[in-house]
């Protein structure tokens, strides 16, 4: 069952040798059975954000977590990850993310949004749902953190935030509870690039009202900037050290691919469908969008007062009202009128305005105006 490959690359650990799960033997819950009863640690092999969302929830689904306590350590390149009642478009600038390629994902727990990237690292706790321990988790990071560098002031907050000199937080915590089983999740900002975080946090859409869960914005600050000879791996093995230790367990570090179905049946669909527009974005809960914008053409500037009822992504009702002398009445009707039922995104926005220019041939400037006017909606997307 067990394959000694190689000793891991990514997390060089001095007393410690990593094994690979041996992909053409047994599946993961197998090895799990037959080496690993008390618990394990897990290392990812993927830096993809929906690879390793898939294996968590893969874990909480499929491993029997009665008596087992599991450890999974990830990191991601960038993303952004918003919780599971959250509106994406409050939380972060979704247009944005788009224009730079860096993927929106919705995890299956509650809580705020958070930023991902090489310098930031995730720790998923699993246990039952009675042994389920959010400060003994993190006690065993802030321990972690003090055996590498005593001299770093790292404290747990009611809300379970782990700050730095009792101001800046380093780390954010959301949890999954199931019926038996549960995860605990935390994030740990060792070297992320703090101005990417920053402008992929900020809104670009006013006007968004709802009942979804709101985040709580804070100071942070990476672990580097207080001590620069820290690094990922480092705090990875002193975690990995300090959780085997409080859990009795004498095994080393497992690597695991979260895209190996033989190991993991079924987790690539878990990834599909983690990736969907309709989890992604249409599982936001029902909202209102009252905003208002500029639209220009030629040396006029006209204002447009929008009013849209999202929900489960979908267009339910929309209102746009421009001045008579920038658009006839009627044509802003029937535009209005065509988006409902349509997704509240861009491509599905285009495909409106394009289809009615086809079917309602209109002036060139009148065309021209149709086309501003469409790009500025579909920008709050
Ligand atoms: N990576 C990271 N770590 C810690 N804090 C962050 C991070 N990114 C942003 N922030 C700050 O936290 C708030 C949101 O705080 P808030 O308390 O609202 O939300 C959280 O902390 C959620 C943590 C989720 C952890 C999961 C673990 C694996 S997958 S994601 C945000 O506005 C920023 O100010």
């Amino acid at each position: 069952m067990w394959s000694r490959l190689r000793t891991c690359r990514n997390l060089c650990l001095k007393t410690r040798i990593c094994f690979q799960l041996n992909r053409a033997q047994g599946t993961f819950s197998a090895l799990l059975d037959e080496n690993c009863r008390a618990g394990a640690v897990l290392l990812s092999t993927s830096s993809n954000v929906f690879h390793n969302l898939a294996l968590e929830d893969w874990i909480h689904a499929r491993v029997d977590l009665d008596n087992r306590s599991i450890l999974f350590m990830w990191r991601n390149r960038p993303a952004v990850v918003i919780g599971r009642h959250q509106n994406p478009w409050q939380e972060c600038n979704v247009p944005l993310l788009r224009e730079r390629g860096i993927p929106v994902a919705r995890r299956r727990s509650g809580g705020g949004t958070v930023f991902h990237d090489l310098g930031n690292l995730n720790l998923t706790f699993f246990s039952s749902r009675k042994r389920y321990d959010r400060q003994r988790n993190l006690r065993i990071v802030t321990r972690a953190l003090k055996q590498l560098r005593p001299s770093l002031d790292v404290r747990v907050t009611d809300r379970f935030d782990i700050l730095l000199n009792e101001q800046f937080k380093i780390s954010g915590t959301a949890a999954k509870l199931g019926r038996t089983g549960a995860y605990h999740h935390c994030t740990v900002l060792c070297a992320v690039d703090r101005t990417l975080l920053s402008v992929t946090l900020r809104s670009s859409c006013t006007g968004i009202r709802s009942n979804a869960t709101p985040s709580v914005p804070a100071p942070v600050k990476n672990l580097r900037d207080d001590d620069p000879t820290l690094t990922c791996e480092a705090v990875m093995e002193a975690v990995a050290t300090q959780y085997s230790a409080d859990f009795g367990l004498n095994r080393p570090v497992i690597v695991v691919d979260p895209t190996h179905e033989l190991c993991h049946p079924g987790i690539n669909g878990i990834a599909q469908e983690l990736q969907t527009w309709d989890w992604v974005f249409g599982k936001t809960p029902k909202f209102t969008l009252e905003t208002s914008l500029e639209v220009h053409y030629e040396a006029r500037s006209s204002k447009v007062h929008l009013h849209m009822d999202v929900k489960n992504g979908i267009i339910e009702t929309c209102g746009i009202e421009i001045p008579h002398n920038w658009l006839p009445p009627e044509t802003c009707a029937e535009l209005s009128r065509l988006m409902v039922g349509s997704r509240f995104c861009p491509t599905d926005t285009a495909l409106i305005f394009t289809a009615f220019l086809r079917s309602n041939p209109e002036s060139h400037k009148l065309e021209t105006k149709i086309h501003i006017l469409s790009e500025n909606i579909a920008a709050l997307m």
